[in-house]
């Protein structure tokens, strides 16, 4: 499968690279990065740490996106619903990884699942993906006594809070109360906020140095407290993933799908 990386210099872009590079059946058929970046013209290889690949990165995403059978897109939410549009013109696999959409984006990119297939996870790590299964049951099994909350924490240069991670965990914990995210999510506390209203799932965010992906999701309740935690220690975990989705996704009719979808969870 002729795979290209967008984002390619960057944290998972480099981690993407090396993960294609050493899965029998993919190819590194290509790097995007923005214009102006000092990595263009940079062969993609070399970028990520490993031997040239002969690939030079480029700012040019249509002719890209017309010589290969997908992406793997971990970059920003604006260019990501910019490069759905793309996947579904072309037809090809788009695997996305970014994070911090708005409602509106989020829109946009289930009108190109229309004609594309994506996979979608804020976390592509078997992991995580397993925790959010586990998170469902505890939370449909405890009753409305356990109050929910999810912490993170990310390194200093993370610009979307909560992480998308913790969103997949709360809505674990939504579907698993039958409840709404939406209605029940509390993402800042500060001054008097009063007494914790009763099933509100509440959200905290860390950021520093170079952590690279800690969750936990604790449901406290009265005289015990029942913690399920993630610790992410290198990126090759979410890259892996994607590269996954994306032979998964190979064939398969457009539309959206999940990781928990990939991994049969
Ligand atoms: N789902 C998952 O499992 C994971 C998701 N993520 C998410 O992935 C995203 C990227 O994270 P990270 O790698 O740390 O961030 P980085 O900033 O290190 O990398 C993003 C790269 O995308 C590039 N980029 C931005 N816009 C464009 C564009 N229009 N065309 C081409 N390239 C573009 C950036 O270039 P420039 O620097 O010039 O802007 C940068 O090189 C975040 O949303 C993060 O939350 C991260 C890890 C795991
Ligand atoms: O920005 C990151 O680094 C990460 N982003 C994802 C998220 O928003 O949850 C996944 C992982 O935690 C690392």
């Amino acid at each position: 499968m002729r795979i290209a990386v967008l984002g390619a210099a960057g944290r998972m872009g480099q981690a993407l690279t090396r993960a294609l590079a050493e899965t029998p059946g993919c190819e590194v058929a290509g790097g995007l990065e923005t214009k102006g970046s000092p990595a263009l013209g940079k062969d993609i290889g070399e970028v990520a740490g490993l031997e040239p690949l002969g690939v030079p990165i480029t700012d040019d995403a249509l002719s890209l996106f017309a010589g290969i059978d997908g992406v793997l897109d971990f970059t920003l939410p604006k260019a990501t619903v910019e490069f759905a549009a793309l996947a579904a013109q072309a037809r090809i696999v788009h695997v996305i990884g970014t994070t911090g959409f708005s409602d509106d984006d989020l829109a946009k990119l289930d009108a190109a699942a229309r004609h594309a297939t994506i996979v979608k996870a804020g976390n592509m790590s078997m992991g995580v993906n397993l925790m959010a299964a586990l998170t469902a049951r505890v939370a449909e099994t405890l009753g409305p006594e356990f109050d929910i909350e999810i912490l993170e924490m990310h390194h200093r240069h993370k610009r979307d809070a909560p992480s998308g991670t913790s969103l997949m965990l709360g809505d674990a914990a939504a579907k698993g109360r039958s409840v709404a995210l939406a209605e029940k999510s509390v993402r800042t506390r500060d001054g008097d906020t009063g007494p914790r209203r009763e099933g509100d799932i509440g959200f905290a965010a860390l950021r520093g140095g170079d952590v690279v992906g800690e969750h936990r999701v604790i449901f406290a309740g009265p005289g015990e407290r029942i913690e399920l935690a993630h610790i992410a220690s290198d990126r090759g975990i979410f890259a892996r993933g994607a590269v996954r989705a994306a032979l998964w996704a190979r064939g398969k009719p457009p539309g959206l799908y999940s990781m928990a979808d990939v991994l049969g969870l």
